[in-house]
């Protein structure tokens, strides 16, 4: 299995490496051949990066490649972690850094079209994560949408270790807590389907005043709150989400899962808007969003509120692409 993983010389690509190496990603008996793709900039970091992995003498660890050339990096790629992105900086608008990634996943797109295997799996975690999913979904036209999805695993897991802090048992023992829409300070945190194994969450958990107060900004600012403190955006948590989301992919699960991913007009999102669903996985690359979770009437304005901002991002992406058109 080769798989490429691009924004190799960055710190969520430190933390995952490891995972994939040891067959915690794809399994056991899998062996993999990794390809790193950075900027020519990082190019000494990321030599660094291939020999430490070497010096992990990983048996499943069969060749590592390093490179710049983004044409070379998809060849006869299986899967692409995509984690690589032009990061904000000061003074940027959320608008300028959504057009400078447009052009990078349009430019990786069209290599993944022209060089990957068909069946190609594809993860997009470099931020704006929807939107960029969604531009190169356009780019790598020959691609079944259905192979491209994007990282809101991770926003799925904080939801979940909060409850399971506040009712004081196990994360494994708490399931379909859903985060719905884009990766982003607008998605929606949704107890309202939540469980436990021991029956339906408590009351007091979907106390509108708790959910609007305390929950929800909670795990709408978590990545923020990350920065603040690490001065270094999430990483380890990244790289376990990453991990989390492709062996569920790939291997199946029982479980429902979010995955972003392109809309079939599910749940009234417009098609080809790339959107946190809640997914089965029953395995081998493969998934299908479950139709049948209500919102409530609490969740329908969380819910306009993200359709609209992952709505105008698309469009921005869109008119910076393809100036002329309209959509
Ligand atoms: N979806 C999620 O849940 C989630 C969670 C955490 C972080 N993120 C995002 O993931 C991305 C990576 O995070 P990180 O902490 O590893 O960042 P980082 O800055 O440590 O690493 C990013 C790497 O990407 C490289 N890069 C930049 N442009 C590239 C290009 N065109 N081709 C290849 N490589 C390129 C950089 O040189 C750098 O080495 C960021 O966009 C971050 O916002 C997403
Ligand atoms: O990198 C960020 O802006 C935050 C990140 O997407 C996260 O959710 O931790």
């Amino acid at each position: 299995m080769r798989v490429t993983v691009t924004g190799a010389a960055g710190q969520i690509a430190y933390c995952l490496l490891p995972l994939l190496a040891r067959g915690d990603v794809f399994g056991y008996e899998q062996p993999i051949e990794l390809v790193l793709l950075d900027i020519e900039q990082a190019q000494t970091s990321l030599q660094g990066v291939a020999m430490e992995l070497e010096d992990g003498a990983y048996p499943l660890l069969t060749a590592i490649h390093c490179t710049s050339d983004v044409n070379k990096a998809f060849v006869e790629a299986d899967v692409a972690i995509l984690l690589g992105a032009f990061p904000r900086k000061l003074g940027m608008e959320r608008r300028d850094l959504l057009v400078k990634n447009a052009a990078i996943f349009k430019e990786q797109g069209e290599a993944i079209r022209k060089h990957a295997k068909e069946h190609i799996r594809i993860l997009v975690v470099g931020n704006p994560a929807n939107t960029n999913a969604a531009v190169l979904a356009q780019y790598a036209s020959n691609i079944d949408k259905k192979q491209i999805t994007a990282l809101s695993r991770l926003d799925q897991n904080r939801a979940t270790s909060f409850v399971a802090k506040k009712l004081k048992i196990s994360p494994e023992e708490v399931k379909n807590v859903f985060v719905w829409g884009n990766h982003s300070n607008t998605q929606y945190p949704d107890l309202f389907n939540g469980v436990t194994n021991r029956g339906p969450l408590p009351d007091w958990l979907r106390d509108e005043k708790f959910l609007r107060d305390e929950f929800i900004p909670v795990i709408q600012e978590r990545g923020a709150a990350v920065i603040k403190a690490r001065k270094l955006s999430s990483a380890m948590s990244a790289a376990n989400a990453v991990k989390d989301h492709l062996r569920d992919w790939f291997l199946g699960t029982q479980d429902i899962v979010n995955m972003v991913v392109c809309s079939d007009g599910s749940y009234g999102i417009k098609k080809g808007i790339f959107f946190s669903f809640p997914c089965y996985c029953p395995g081998n690359g493969t998934f299908e969003i479950v139709p049948h979770f209500p919102w409530s009437s609490f969740g329908e304005p969380w819910i306009e509120r993200t359709k609209k901002e992952l709505y105008e991002e698309w469009e921005q992406a869109f008119t910076a692409l393809f100036p002329k058109s309209s959509l």
